[in-house]
């Protein structure tokens, strides 16, 4: 692997704003909310110091995860204007500073995550920083455009963990949950990659836009959403949540396949702006948010 960064004799020690970019603050912030309402959903009350110590530790893994991608792919981010400001490949940081961190922080993760709480959270949390490193990073991504159906998994473990540092086991509601955030990723990546596929494409990843094209990616999205928007209502007919869940899963979910139906049933032109991906970007996030909001909203009113 090539890795275009300064020169580390000359470099400037790094900052703590460096390390904290490496965990990748802003997306994990949504992994830590999914790990927190599957813990405030399970029917068992979790301490709330123990509660406190379960949501540290997803977010120090979550994070040590994001700092061992960064990492592992610093040739790759600095070929992409919307990564190449990140501290490796912007050479504000030393490679094996980041390697440590990220492997001393996922360690300390999963051990107190262990010792504090219970190991069944310890063992789903160690399978996620690993699936999400080695499995999606140094296996997948480079090499197939399923890249992020099979590696999104990673991401769809939280609510897993949350349920399980709570009750000590699983129940159908939290694997439920599981495949909601799996089938909701890749509807997700693929709005995003449709209008940064040429980032991709310079930097050789196999995205679906740029190994089956626009068309079939959006064919894709369409597809995903039906089975997800499913993932998400059922909970309800299941009798595993409320109406409040209910109402709210499914208002949420309809708006989400109206804005992929824009997405699935439209072509661009060369000097397109990609509004109607942006848009459904932007709310597949804030969709996520809604969902398992309502989760545990629904589980105090209920
Ligand atoms: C393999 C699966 C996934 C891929 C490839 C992916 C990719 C991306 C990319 C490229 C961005 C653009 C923002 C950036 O520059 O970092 C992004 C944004 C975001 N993703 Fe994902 N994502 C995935 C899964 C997830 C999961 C599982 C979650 C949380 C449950 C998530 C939450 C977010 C959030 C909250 C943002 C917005 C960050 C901001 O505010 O800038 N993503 N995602
Ligand atoms: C608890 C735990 C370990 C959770 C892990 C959560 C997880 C796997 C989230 C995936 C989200 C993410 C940062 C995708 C970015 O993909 P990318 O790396 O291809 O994006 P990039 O191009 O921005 O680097």
């Amino acid at each position: 692997m090539t890795v275009t960064t300064a020169d580390p004799s000359i470099m400037a020690p790094a900052e703590w704003r460096d390390f904290l970019a490496l965990t990748k603050p802003k997306v994990m912030r949504l992994v830590v909310f999914t790990a927190l309402c599957g813990m405030l959903a399970a029917p068992v009350a979790i301490h709330p110091v123990l509660g406190f110590t379960a949501i540290l530790c997803t977010a120090l893994g979550a994070g040590a995860a994001g700092a061992l991608n960064q990492w592992y792919e610093a040739d790759l981010d600095a070929r992409m204007k919307r990564t190449a400001s990140r501290p490796l490949p912007a050479g504000r940081m030393e490679r094996q500073a980041a390697l440590h961190f990220g492997v001393g922080l996922g360690v300390f993760s999963v051990v107190l995550m262990e010792l504090a709480i219970n190991w069944v959270a310890a063992a789903i949390l160690a399978a996620s920083i690993l699936f999400y490193v080695l499995i999606y990073t140094v296996w997948l991504k480079r090499r197939t455009p399923q890249n992020i159906v099979i590696g999104g998994a990673a991401g769809a473990f939280p609510p897993l963990i949350g349920w399980a540092a709570a009750t000590g086991g699983l129940a159908p509601l939290p694997i439920i949950l599981f495949a909601l955030v799996f089938l909701w990723t890749p509807p997700h990546f693929w709005a995003l990659a449709l209008f940064v596929h040429k980032d991709y494409a310079n930097a050789e990843v196999p995205m679906l836009p740029v190994v089956a094209g626009e068309a079939a990616t959006r064919r894709q999205i369409g597809i995903y959403t039906v089975p997800m928007a499913l993932a998400a209502i059922a909970p309800w007919p299941l009798g595993l949540t409320g109406a409040v869940y209910g109402i709210v899963a499914t208002a949420t979910s309809l708006i989400f396949a109206g804005l992929a139906a824009r997405v699935a049933f439209r072509t661009t032109g060369a000097d397109d702006r990609m509004r109607p991906e942006k848009r459904l970007f932007a709310y597949s996030i804030l969709y996520l948010f809604i969902v398992f909001g309502a989760l545990v909203v629904d589980r105090w009113v209920g």
